[in-house]
């Protein structure tokens, strides 16, 4: 590979992250903004606003451009050398959308190099604050389209899952539904990978197959939209889409914007953008039979499989890598947000607290049992928090140290009985691989071990959804084919 630096972008739920890598693949820059923090003028709570019915869930789409902004900044400010990076990949949180305003297009292609992207975009969106994957808002909408390609399981077989609240056909339904000045004020329907492509490429850019797979709108074995699925959620809605590509697609050159202000390379090229997870399962070069891990704000479990096995719990999308086999995933909503609130109750805020009650506690709890679900959960679809004891008697709390190792405890059994009720099976051989926030810490890491009863490696950086992207990036420049740019 060609001297130079490779950069993965991943535009996740909580912060916009950047990782450089050099030829070898050796990392050799990071960044992060926090939503939260470094933009408090968006009042997000975990890089989010829950609406008061608690089931609506979004973002601000202008929170993210500025973050943008920001860590473009920071890295001239440290003297990141911008004219080294040959090409440039991302990812996004899963399921969200954005909606560009007609004339949108034009302002992207125009980018005065003088000015900031937030203040230049601030007109450009139809709908200010975007539907995300934590939205559970759209049960009706889901029965909707199950119906209208007669039934769950059908709807599995097309598009790799049964209806999910958080999938972007049932969001853009929605929409459609009570916004229908917004959706047709719409030019374009972006993914979040798709629309944080499209800030680097200056112009709108295809939705790749991998992150299109969690749409509930794209064929994942014909590798095209399907018509029915389309016509269930909302009209003209291919058009809104633009096509779908390959993940590995060059979409071309970086747009003249980053070159004029901050000293690209013009040849810099930009490969298309996809979800964290598939990102994920780039990053930590999965083999078979290993099981990937991923403790983020959502924890996702996934693994590489060649055939596709749609089931009504867990999802298969196509594969980031190659293109035409898949990626098995599911997907649990009370992740690190909820182990950081049983830290704030039963640790004092403090994961060393949070450790030392894992190691003062004996494998198995003594029998006590916790599922912690505080918003609705993905899988299963429920809320709340149950507790049993040793003689499976339902209690109302559990002793401080107690408590933390029942939540872990419960969030891995819960991902192996899951996991091995789709088939997927834990073998001598197998290794679980684990990346995202909660990686860091050892005693969380040394329960997965004892649940799954196998090995758990690391990747140096948790944010194997960027080292991921940096890694396509390359993988784009070598094999990924020319997309022709869309003038749409
Ligand atoms: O919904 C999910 C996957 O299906 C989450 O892991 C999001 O991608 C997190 F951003």
């Amino acid at each position: 590979m060609a001297e130079g630096a490779y950069l993965g972008w991943d535009f996740s739920t909580q912060q916009v992250k950047v990782i450089a890598v050099d030829e070898k693949l050796n990392v050799t820059y990071e960044e992060s903004i926090n939503f939260d923090k470094e933009l408090p003028e968006y009042g997000t709570q975990g890089g989010a606003h829950v609406h008061s019915d608690k089931l609506t869930v979004t973002s601000p789409v202008l929170m993210w451009v500025k973050a943008l902004d920001i860590i473009l900044e920071k890295m001239k400010s440290s003297g990141f050398n911008f004219s080294r990076v040959r090409a440039l990949s991302g990812a996004g949180q899963q399921h969200g959308s954005v909606y560009w305003k007609r004339g949108a297009c034009q302002t992207l292609r125009n980018l005065s190099p003088d000015l900031p992207l937030h203040q230049q975009l601030k007109s450009s969106f139809s709908l200010s604050d975007c539907p995300i994957w934590m939205d559970s808002s759209t049960t009706v909408e889901c029965r909707n389209l199950e119906k209208a390609v007669k039934g769950a399981q059908n709807l599995s077989d097309i598009t790799g899952s049964r209806a999910y609240e958080r999938f972007t056909g049932n969001q853009i339904a929605k929409i459609f539904k009570e916004n229908p000045d917004a959706y047709s004020q719409t030019e374009r329907i972006a993914l979040v990978s798709s629309f944080a492509a499209s800030l680097f490429l200056g112009s709108y850019t295809p939705i790749d197959y991998s992150d299109g797979s969690g749409m509930n709108l794209f064929h994942i074995r014909k590798k095209s939209w399907s018509q029915p699925c389309l016509d269930a959620c909302a009209p003209e809605l291919e058009e809104k889409l633009g096509p779908a590509v390959p993940s590995s697609s060059v979409l071309g050159p970086i747009s003249s914007y980053y070159v004029q202000r901050y000293g690209f390379n013009s040849e810099c090229k930009v490969i298309a953008f996809t979800g964290d997870n598939p990102a994920s399962l780039a990053g930590m070069r999965l083999e078979e039979d290993d099981i990937a891990v991923s403790l983020g704000t959502s924890d996702t479990l996934f693994l590489w499989i060649k055939e596709p096995t749609p089931a009504l719990e867990g999802h298969i999308f196509c594969n980031p890598v190659n293109s035409q086999e898949y990626m098995a995933l599911l997907c649990y909503k009370n992740g690190s947000l909820m182990r950081e609130k049983v830290r704030d109750e039963s640790a004092s805020g403090s994961w060393d607290e949070f450790s030392t009650a894992l190691q003062s506690t004996e494998i198995g709890n003594c029998g006590n049992l916790g599922f912690y679900f505080d918003v609705m959960e993905i899988t299963p679809e429920t809320t709340g928090r149950h507790r049993f004891n040793a003689d499976n008697q339902k209690v109302l709390n559990f002793p401080r140290k107690m408590e933390i190792r029942a939540l872990i405890e419960g969030q891995f059994m819960a991902k192996r009985i899951h996991a091995e009720k789709l088939g997927y099976r834990v073998v001598p051989s197998t290794k679980i691989l684990a990346t995202g926030g909660a990686s860091h810490n050892k005693d969380i890491l040394q329960v997965l071990s004892d649940v799954f009863n196998a090995p758990v490696y690391t990747i140096e950086t948790a944010n194997s959804a960027c080292l991921g992207c940096a890694y396509r990036a390359i993988h784009g420049l070598a094999v990924g084919e020319m997309f022709p740019l869309l003038i749409s």
